[in-house]
């Protein structure tokens, strides 16, 4: 095994702190070409499928790159914008407004990046360009509210993946959830208020996440919970009954269950219920995306007004607001605590190391 280097470094380079935001990540373009590789990497990745690999390979190569790919395309058509998709726009949009008030914070020392899981522009790439431009500690921070293994684990690999290569490390620290803190609450409840003192209020709030194999949670895996717990708490923020809200599951794939009760089949039963007004917030995205543009904002709401429903208003997701910004902030703060004021005073630090007979930065 050869290791990876750091044929750049300086003794007397600044060192620096880098903060990593992450997403899923997305395709290059709108088109089945496009589609193929993304989805091959995106679902050839155990930690997303959890199926025997042989029998998967074969699922995997055999029909669904051969069938999904064109269905895909054709949904990520209906979202996708002149500069390309809203996942990786917001993203880059949450990355500088993160580092223009990192900056304003604690100064030049602090630089952030945004890398996706899956496609462009790859963890790897990101970590080496942070580590090239002097990061020694870094703050990953995967912008999922809460951990599943599909999502905020799999970055995790990729992140060891790229360490496993590397022969100098630098300090590590991972976010791995954020779903009851109470400024991540405190800003989804925000955009709820703001939404209902501009468009009115709605029969039953439905807090919509992205589901998962029924499976993964029997076998230990916290999201569910996760969920629920983001749902109660906003819930509470708002001062809503038990009556006024639910929680549900969107965005399954393949055959076996998932995570109940799912939200195109909730959606098409309330208005035999008496709910014929609904707004939907996806909690569980940090940005708008095709499983909220198209599945929440046009999929489902067809399902609920074809139902008998009349009024069906999705909420966006916090995006790069300054609201969720400042509290990107505050949660990378939190993180880099220690980090920051353990820094010496550069002229104390030279004092020391003239006392103690050496010179240099590294
Ligand atoms: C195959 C199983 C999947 C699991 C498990 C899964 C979990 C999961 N995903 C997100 C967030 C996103 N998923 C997105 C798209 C998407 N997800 C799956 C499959 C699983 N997701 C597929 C096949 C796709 C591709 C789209 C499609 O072909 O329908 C996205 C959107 C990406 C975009 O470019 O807009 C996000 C975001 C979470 C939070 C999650 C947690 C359990
Ligand atoms: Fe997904
Ligand atoms: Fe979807």
């Amino acid at each position: 095994m050869k290791y990876l280097g750091s044929p750049g470094f300086d003794h007397g380079q600044a060192l620096r702190i880098g903060v990593l935001i992450t997403n899923l990540g997305t395709p290059e373009a709108p088109t089945r070409q496009a589609l193929r590789p993304y989805l091959k990497q995106f679902l050839s990745d155990p930690r997303v499928v959890e199926v025997p690999r042989l029998l998967w390979w074969f699922i995997l190569n055999v029909i669904i790159l051969n069938v999904r790919p064109a269905r895909s395309a054709e949904a990520y058509e209906t979202v996708w914008t002149d500069e390309g998709s809203p996942l990786l726009l917001h993203t880059r949009d949450q990355a500088e407004a993160l580092q223009a008030e990192l900056r304003a914070r604690y100064g030049d020392r602090v630089i952030v990046d945004f890398a996706m899981r899956y496609g462009q522009p790859s963890v790897a790439s990101k970590l080496q360009a942070l580590i090239e431009a002097g990061a020694r500690k870094l703050l990953v921070l995967p912008l999922y509210p809460h951990y599943s293994g599909p999502t905020t684990g799999s970055t995790f690999d990729a992140v060891a993946e790229d360490f496993r290569a590397r022969r100098w490390l630098p300090d590590l620290r991972f976010v791995s959830c954020y779903h009851d803190h109470p400024g991540y609450i405190a800003a989804l409840a925000d955009s709820v208020r703001a939404f209902r003192a501009e468009h009115g209020s709605a029969q039953k709030l439905v807090f919509s996440y992205h589901g998962e194999p029924l499976r993964y949670l029997e076998e230990g895996d916290p999201y569910h919970c996760h969920c629920h717990k983001t749902t109660r708490l906003v819930a509470e923020a708002l001062g809503l009954g038990e009556d006024e809200y639910l929680t549900s599951f969107q965005s399954r794939f393949g055959r076996e269950e998932w995570l109940q009760p799912y939200t195109d089949e909730t959606l098409k039963g309330l208005p035999a219920a008496g709910i014929t007004s609904v707004q939907v917030i996806c909690p569980g995205f940090s940005a708008d995306c095709l499983e909220t543009i198209e599945e929440i904002g046009e999929e489902n709401r067809e399902y609920f007004l074809e139902a008998g429903g009349k009024d069906y208003q999705y909420i966006p997701c916090l995006n790069a607001s300054e609201a969720h910004v400042a509290f990107l902030a505050d949660l990378a703060g939190e993180q880099l605590c220690g980090w920051l004021e353990a820094r010496t005073d550069p002229a104390v630090a030279a004092e020391r190391a003239a006392a103690l007979g050496y010179s240099g930065a590294a």
